[in-house]
């Protein structure tokens, strides 16, 4: 070989470590040859072994090996060198998650095949694109020969050629000399020890380690923000170093140990620094004054809240917002997440908990951290991470669709190619999708550009993407898969066809073919002015003669289903369990388009509606009371045949209301009352929010009378049984036969 690919790495690292930056070493050609250039490389950087990582499926240097599915866990570590073996396959996820860990001074290096014929090789990413009925073939390489393209125009960035000898770019910055810049000084007034400040590093983390400071006040939630590696996890291991010497019991959690690493060193350095008297291990700290750091895993912290003074949450974007709800329980509790989170930590933190957070009895305190620490600013490696997974992507400044409105905008189909070729227009498309959606992660981007099965729509205002929409074809399955499905099998993709037919036991679902929006966003500054139903009525208007339904899937609130129901959307199921990242109920809905959607609408609405008042007192009986009368509320026009109370039923239920009766003796046939008073036209019958949340907690979810009263604020329980008494009376007055309005007159006439 030509190139000498050892003394390259030693030059990179050289000045990767003059400047405080990184550098990336691209390997391109055969796989072996490509790793046994690393492993000289390895053996010559003066990196320790054990401060370096290979992401890839074998363990084949001495270093720690971790495969592609796994890299979340050097999530807020720092390793020296990552190699990354991308021959098998490449996860934009993976590659987003461990640029943030590659330390400054360190390299990155990616294993590659040769990078000319790499965009046309399907690996195993591209396999997971294949969403029946399509298949591998039908893959594009897009996002690789763009990820190609942006490996060879970004500075800091050598590209050796295995197979040529040849070296395509010899990634050297020559960067000028940096001047050092001062310590940042403590804030005026500290409760910390001073020596806590004194080992912060920048302004930003001596005011994050003050914002913590206020966690000894009672119901006190801190939330430090930041990019990766700008010293938020360290900030918060300051923090509890100082609280631990003060003798109070600080309870860590993470996703995983590992994740709070770095948290643990900074508070052992500094319980060593104060000369504190203490017992420190990797994961647990305890001082003479009493006080201790202990770390937990979220399912036991959750649990062990009360024990605790002051709860820290680390890499809290890694986290399923309902566990990050548990802990809310605690009344000191600090949480350290990253800004986008869109790297893969995932975004339920910023789009979904942060709401929560605003509900919560506590005060919010919220900083963020902006200049890095573990590399310097402007670091190539992060400018071109950021660029080639699009981290940082925007939707358009406010001021360019402030005035946008049905009118002013054009329905646009956003081509793979077109956007490509339009820089802009992909950014804004895509910074649109991330910023709404807490599910948007890098994996989508190589989705949006090369899977088969999906297809992206806009509005945009004078050019600029004001709406989107990322639409998933599905169903048109053959009889093979189908019967594959039915009999449990696992099918990519097609998440309705695949939920109707294997959990709702319907083998003929996925016969039909049907368009699934994905996800859809407008512009937080155009939104309410009818920009996503006019998106909504272009797709419709574009696939109705080729689809036999539309639908959609999505975390149910009561705001989201009034929006899809407002576009003729109706509910066919609810999930029994809670999403991981949201924290909700999933709503599946669709919108028949042919004869044979109307005919599966139809008889999954019938279904959904006979076994609502079922799943309320089983899987889903902590749904919230509001998005169960929305959930209901959004089946419209499907009340089934007429109600089929007995006279008997009747007598019970009308007594009840106008007598003497009691709901306890038989709850059923109240259950089917109410199941109908929703699922009926909602003019039909006037009744308060208070009634209609009384009506879920108590006939649909059999919640005790006590805690229906206190949760609704009624004065007794007895108050809350003549409440519902009252709210049913409506009822048997609107639907009620012959023995119900007997009943009715009986006691009316007293
Ligand atoms: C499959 C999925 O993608 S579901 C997730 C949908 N997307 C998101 O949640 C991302 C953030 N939200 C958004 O981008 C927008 O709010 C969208 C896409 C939901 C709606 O787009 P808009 O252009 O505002 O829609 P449009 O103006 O046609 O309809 C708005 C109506 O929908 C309802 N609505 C939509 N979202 C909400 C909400 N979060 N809370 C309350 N009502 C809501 C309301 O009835 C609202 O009317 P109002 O403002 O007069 O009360
Ligand atoms: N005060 C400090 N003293 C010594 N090292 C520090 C300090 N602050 C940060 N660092 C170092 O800088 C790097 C980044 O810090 P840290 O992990 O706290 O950042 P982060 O924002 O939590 O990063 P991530 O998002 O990756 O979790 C680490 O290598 C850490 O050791």
């Amino acid at each position: 070989m030509d190139v000498d690919a050892v003394g390259l790495a030693e030059s990179l690292r050289e000045e990767a470590e003059y400047a405080n930056e990184r550098r990336l070493l691209v390997l391109a050609g055969d796989r072996k040859r490509g790793y046994d250039t690393l492993e000289s490389i390895l053996d010559t950087l003066p990196v320790p072994i054990t401060e370096t990582t290979l992401v890839g499926p074998d363990d084949r240097l001495r270093c720690e090996q971790l495969p592609q599915a796994n890299a979340s866990e050097l999530l807020g570590t720092t390793r020296d060198v990552i190699a990354v073996d991308a021959h098998d396959e490449l996860r934009p996820n993976a590659l987003g998650k461990v640029v943030g860990a590659v330390d400054g001074g360190g390299l990155l290096v990616l294993l590659t095949p040769p990078l000319e014929s790499w965009p046309d090789r399907h690996d195993g990413f591209d396999a997971s694109l294949a969403v029946p009925p399509f298949s591998v073939d039908d893959v594009t390489g897009r996002f690789k020969r763009r990820l190609v393209e942006t490996l060879r125009a970004h500075r800091g960035i050598t590209i050796v050629d295995l197979e040529s000898g040849r070296l395509d770019a010899d990634g050297l910055t020559h960067p000028a000399p940096r001047m050092p810049s001062e310590p940042p000084t403590p804030p005026a007034d500290h409760r910390f020890p001073t020596a806590t400040y004194e080992a912060c590093l920048t302004a930003d983390q001596v005011d994050a380690v003050a914002a913590l400071e206020s966690l000894a006040e009672r119901e006190q939630a801190v939330v430090l923000e930041a990019d990766r590696g700008r010293g938020k996890s360290s900030a918060a291991g300051l923090a509890a170093g100082a609280y631990v010497a003060a003798g109070e019991d600080v309870l860590v959690t993470a996703p995983a140990a590992r994740n709070a690493a770095e948290l643990f060193e900074r508070a052992s350095e500094l319980v060593e620094a104060l000369g504190t008297d203490a017992v420190v291990e990797p994961r647990r700290i305890e001082t003479a004054a009493g006080g201790s750091i202990r770390f937990r895993e979220p399912a036991t912290a959750v649990d062990d809240l009360e024990s605790a003074d002051i709860v820290v949450v680390d890499e809290a974007a890694a986290l399923p917002v309902a566990t990050l709800e548990s802990l809310l329980a605690a009344d000191r509790v600090a949480f350290a997440t990253t800004i986008h989170g869109y790297e893969g930590a995932g975004r339920g933190f910023s789009v979904r908990f942060r709401d929560r957070l605003a509900e919560s009895d506590h005060e919010v305190l919220d900083c963020q951290l902006v200049e890095p620490i573990r590399y310097a600013a402007g670091d190539p490696v992060e400018v071109w991470a950021f660029r080639a997974l699009l981290l940082d992507a925007r939707p358009p400044v406010d001021s360019l669709v402030a005035d946008a409105t049905p009118q002013t905008v054009d329905y646009r189909r956003l081509e793979p190619d077109d956007l490509l070729a339009d820089e802009r227009l992909l950014r804004e498309a895509f910074g649109l999708l991330v910023l709404a959606h807490y599910r948007t992660e890098p994996a989508d981007l190589a989705r949006l550009l090369d899977a088969p099965n999906l297809e992206a729509r806009a509005l945009v205002h004078d050019g600029h993407v004001v709406s989107v929409a990322l639409l998933a074809r599905e169903g048109n399955l053959s009889p093979e898969t189908r019967s594959m499905m039915y009999e449990g099998g696992r099918v990519r993709g097609n998440m309705l066809p695949d939920v109707l037919t294997s959990q709702l036991r319907d083998e003929a679902a996925a016969e039909t073919a049907g368009l699934r929006v994905v996800r859809i966003a407008t512009h937080h500054a155009a939104r309410s002015r009818g920009l996503g139903s006019r998106l909504l009525e272009c797709i419709r208007e574009e696939f109705e003669s080729a689809v036999d339904w539309l639908g959609t899937g999505f975390g149910a609130t009561p705001g989201l289903l009034a929006f899809w129901r407002e576009n003729d959307y109706r509910a066919v199921h609810i999930s029994t369990t809670r999403n991981d990242a949201s924290g909700e109920y999933s709503a599946l809905m669709l919108a028949p388009t042919s004869d044979a959607g109307r005919a599966l609408h139809d008889r999954h609405a019938d279904w959904f509606v006979r076994r609502f008042a079922a799943l309320c007192s089983d899987a889903l009986d902590d749904l919230e009371p509001d998005v169960a009368r929305a959930v209901l509320r959004s089946v419209v026009d499907r009340a089934g045949p007429p109600l089929a109370l007995t006279d008997h039923e009747w007598r019970v239920v009308a007594g009840a209301a106008y007598g003497p009766g009691l709901f306890d003796v038989d709850p059923g046939p109240f259950r089917e009352l109410v199941v109908r008073y929703f699922a009926d036209d909602p003019d039909a019958v006037d009744l308060s929010d208070r009634e209609e949340r009384l009506f879920v907690l108590r006939v649909l979810q059999s919640r005790d009378w006590e805690s229906v009263a206190d949760r609704l604020g009624y004065h007794s329980t007895g108050q809350c049984m003549r409440a519902l008494g009252d709210a049913v009376c409506p009822l048997v007055d609107h639907y009620g036969d012959a023995p119900a309005l007997e009943v009715r007159e009986r006691f009316a006439e007293r």
